[in-house]
């Protein structure tokens, strides 16, 4: 399903409303990454964004290592940035 890739001002409009986001891939992603006090901490926040991922129907590409936990979210369908990541990107700020 196609979904719109958010314009440069779109882009740069709505990392000011997010906390600690880069951007990457040329432009295409948003990045972050989380600390925690341990494995089983880092496994919890997973737990609960690939819950997220599920309700949205969008997914992060991510890496995870002891207490830490590297997202990176893009739209496939869009073959870049898109109102979705910037939704699932909020969202996973709420969980914290
Ligand atoms: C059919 C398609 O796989 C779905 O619409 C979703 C699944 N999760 C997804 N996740 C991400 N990051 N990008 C997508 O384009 C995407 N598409």
């Amino acid at each position: 399903m196609s979904v719109a890739k958010l314009t440069e001002a779109e882009r740069d409009d709505a990392l000011i409303q997010l906390d600690g986001w880069t951007l990457g891939r040329d432009g295409a992603a948003i990045e972050r990454t989380f600390k925690f006090a341990n494995f089983v901490e880092a496994f919890g926040f997973m737990t609960s964004v690939a819950i997220l991922a599920e309700k949205q129907d969008h997914h992060p590409e991510w890496f995870n290592v002891y207490n830490r936990v590297e997202i990176t979210l893009t739209t496939h369908d869009a073959d870049g940035l898109s109102q979705r990541d910037i939704k699932l990107a909020k969202a996973i700020e709420e969980l914290l």
